[in-house]
């Protein structure tokens, strides 16, 4: 293991405080780099002070105290997801002032809040940013007095919370998950909404009728309406790579810790040393690891996205850095999002039958991230929107009359899409395969080829059906959904692969964060082996037998680091509130003390009479009479 310098390891001390000893210190002990490095690397010091604040208060405070896998009646539920959300407002962790300096501490409140429990999160969220901030994007001056009301949540009638006259509000009832937040409709039956109320930022109409818009361009114009969407998809992709931390220390800490057979009779091993189960576990650990950083950065980008357009920047650049987020956020939630639904459910699986029992969490963090599949656009849908975006940029490329440049250049490789057509797959070993610009070179001849696949398939569909929507309807299937899924992996893994690769990586971690860079790239390639060969990228056996074998030993290689690597990301025991993923391992005595805590464990069923007294007699119903 390699140990911090002297002066970093007091800095560090105060901020991540040693994990206690127990059954997992053998597994720290085999890593190859510090956690705290790690957790020090990915985060910085303000960053990690900040979250420490909200975790300890959180769990210094009664209210927040709660019992693992109870399951509270949904009235219950929500009174104490409202009290809550009504403590963190007094807590006021993040002052308006902080926020300016420093924009993605709100990100990183959103996450602690949502690490506690979505519902929470989602809640205080959705009261102090998203619907202040959609009127803040769209409306003008005059809708400061609204803001103003939405701040002082009067949302309803203030005084008797009964809705407005003509409006009518109710309950749509329990969902699959995030139940702690009470989802609702409302109605407006003859409802009289002032003119001043129009939310103008884009388009105007006068006292006389006439229709004004600072935008001559009506595209640009509509780009920027929709752009308050996409940062509610960019924020979304971080809050599911939470949801997959979550769901992955769970399952490597409990695999390192819970024993099956071994090679031998005398001792049984942790089932983390079976292939199978590391082959099923450390690719979630490495797409955690590359998906965060993208989220990360991409939030960033959005900052300046919304910077621009707090200062009415109505330049070129903005309108097509508009179209880039909306073009990334589009693929990007549903990329993120999916990957941490199959994630939890392969966690949920990982952990046997102690990954079903509730008090262990995998149940909760899979339905409450499911959700983030359908809300704020539907996956599936939102996918059309980026494909949309590379159809357009074909006639271009074809015809070489224009370089294709964007923003943030995602579409930069593109420039050179004749010649990626005709590269085949060059590596012939493993451990030519380790270098895991084979896998981003093999994602660039990919999107190249679902593009000219795409455009052939949506020319021939527009030759052949009655009309446009028909013919991009019968596209989507193996064309522009797989394009579109393909282009977001492959700027997922350009940004990881350059920061894992960049210099100013410590060269204590540099290692182990580029063999994560490598599986997350061949693991997401090897979805689509059956285009690499169909389109003749691949040939013969040896391609995908390589390509496979080299999953296989970076697992391998990485399991000895997978406890430390969870470690460098995972909250706190109280937040993370899984009796089996304890940060000492004590897997069995946790259980155990969490079991014994439940309420009436020890205590025969309230209807135990009906078994002693009235027993079932089989197949002689009783009488009614
Ligand atoms: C942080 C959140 C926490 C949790 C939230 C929980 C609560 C949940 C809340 C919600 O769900 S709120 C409701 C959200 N609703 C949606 O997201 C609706 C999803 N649907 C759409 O956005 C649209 O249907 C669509 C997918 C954009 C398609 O619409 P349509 O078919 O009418 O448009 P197109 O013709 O395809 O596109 C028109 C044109 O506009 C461009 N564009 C669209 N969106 C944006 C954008 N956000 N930014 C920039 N540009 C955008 C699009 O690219 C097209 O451009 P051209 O191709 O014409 O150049
Ligand atoms: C928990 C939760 C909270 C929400 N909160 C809010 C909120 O606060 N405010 C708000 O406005 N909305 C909210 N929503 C609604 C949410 O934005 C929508 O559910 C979402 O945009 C999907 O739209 P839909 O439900 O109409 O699905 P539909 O459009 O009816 O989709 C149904 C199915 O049809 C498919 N489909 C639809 N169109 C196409 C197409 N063109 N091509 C191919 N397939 C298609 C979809 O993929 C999907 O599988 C919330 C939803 C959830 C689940």
């Amino acid at each position: 293991m390699i140990t911090a310098s002297k002066s970093d390891a007091v800095s560090q001390d105060g901020l991540l405080p040693d994990l206690p000893n127990g059954p997992l210190s053998e597994y720290r002990r085999k890593a190859s780099f510090n956690w705290k490095d790690m957790a020090m690397f990915l985060e910085d010091e303000d960053i990690i002070a900040f979250k420490n604040k909200i975790f300890s208060t959180l769990e210094s405070d009664p209210l927040f105290y709660r019992q693992p896998g109870v399951d509270l009646p949904l009235e219950k539920y929500r009174e104490l997801t409202f009290l809550r959300c009504k403590k963190i407002f007094e807590y006021n962790f993040l002052t308006f002032e902080a926020t300016m300096e420093k924009p993605q501490k709100m990100l990183v409140l959103i996450n602690c809040l949502g690490m506690y429990d979505w519902s929470l999160s989602t809640k205080y969220f959705l009261d102090t940013q998203v619907f202040g901030v959609a009127i803040g994007n769209t409306g003008s001056e005059r809708h400061e007095t609204i803001l103003h009301q939405t701040q002082n949540m009067e949302i309803r009638n203030p005084k008797t919370l009964l809705p407005m006259p003509g409006v009518m509000v109710g309950d749509i009832g329990r969902k699959l998950g995030q139940n702690g937040l009470d989802n609702g409709f409302a109605m407006f039956h003859n409802v009289r909404i002032p003119y001043e109320n129009l939310l103008n930022r884009t388009g105007d109409i006068s006292s006389s009728g006439n229709y004004t818009s600072a935008y001559k361009d009506p595209k640009q114009r509509l780009g920027a309406s929709l752009g308050t969407l996409s940062s509610g998809r960019v924020s979304i992709i971080s809050m599911v790579v939470t949801n997959l931390k979550l769901a992955i220390t769970i399952a490597i800490r409990f695999s390192a810790t819970r024993r099956q057979f071994g090679p031998t009779e005398k001792e049984e091993i942790p089932v983390l040393e079976y292939q199978l189960q590391q082959w099923r576990l450390i690719p979630y650990l490495a797409a955690a690891y590359a998906l965060d950083y993208f989220s990360v950065g991409f939030f960033f980008n959005l900052i300046e996205l919304q910077i621009g357009i707090l200062m009415k920047d109505r330049s070129p650049r903005q309108a097509e850095l508009g179209k880039e987020i909306h073009a990334l956020s589009c693929a990007g939630k549903p990329l993120a999002s999916w990957t941490a639904q199959h994630g939890a459910q392969e966690c949920r699986e990982a952990c046997g039958g102690h990954g079903f029992l509730a008090m262990n969490r995998l149940g909760d963090i899979r339905n409450d991230n499911d959700p983030n599949c359908t809300y704020e656009g539907d996956n599936n849908v939102l996918l059309q929107q980026t494909s949309n975006y590379l159809l357009g940029l074909v006639q271009s490329i074809h015809e070489d009359n224009a370089p294709c440049e964007s923003p943030l250049g995602s579409i930069h490789f593109l420039n050179d899409y004749k010649t990626i057509l005709k590269r085949k797959f060059t590596a012939s070993t493993i451990r030519e395969c380790l270098d895991c610009a084979v896998a981003l070179d093999a994602y660039k001849w990919l999107v190249c080829y679902l593009l000219r696949e795409s455009h052939d398939k949506l020319q021939q569909e527009k030759q052949r059906a009655a009309n446009d929507f028909d013919a991009r309807n019968n596209s989507q299937v193996y064309y522009c959904r797989s394009l579109a899924l393909a282009f977001i992996e492959h700027t997922v893994l350009q940004r990881y692969y350059d920061y894992t690769h960049d210099p100013s990586t410590p060269g204590s971690l540099q290692p182990v964060l580029k063999k994560l860079c490598c599986l997350y790239g061949l693991w997401s390639l090897n979805k689509h082996i059956a285009v690499l060969y169909q389109g003749g990228y691949f040939a013969g056996e040896l391609p995908g037998r390589i390509v496979q074998d080299a999953i296989l030993d970076l697992c391998a290689q990485l399991k000895d680091d997978a406890v430390s690597l969870v470690d460098a990301i995972a909250p706190p025991d109280f937040i993370l509130n899984s009796p089996i993923a304890k940060a000492d391992g004590e897997l069995y005595k946790n259980l155990w003390s969490a079991v014994l805590q439940g309420e009436k464990v020890l205590e025969r069923p309230s209807w135990w009479p009906e078994f002693c007294c009235n027993k079932p007699v089989i197949g002689k119903p009783r009488s009614q009479l």
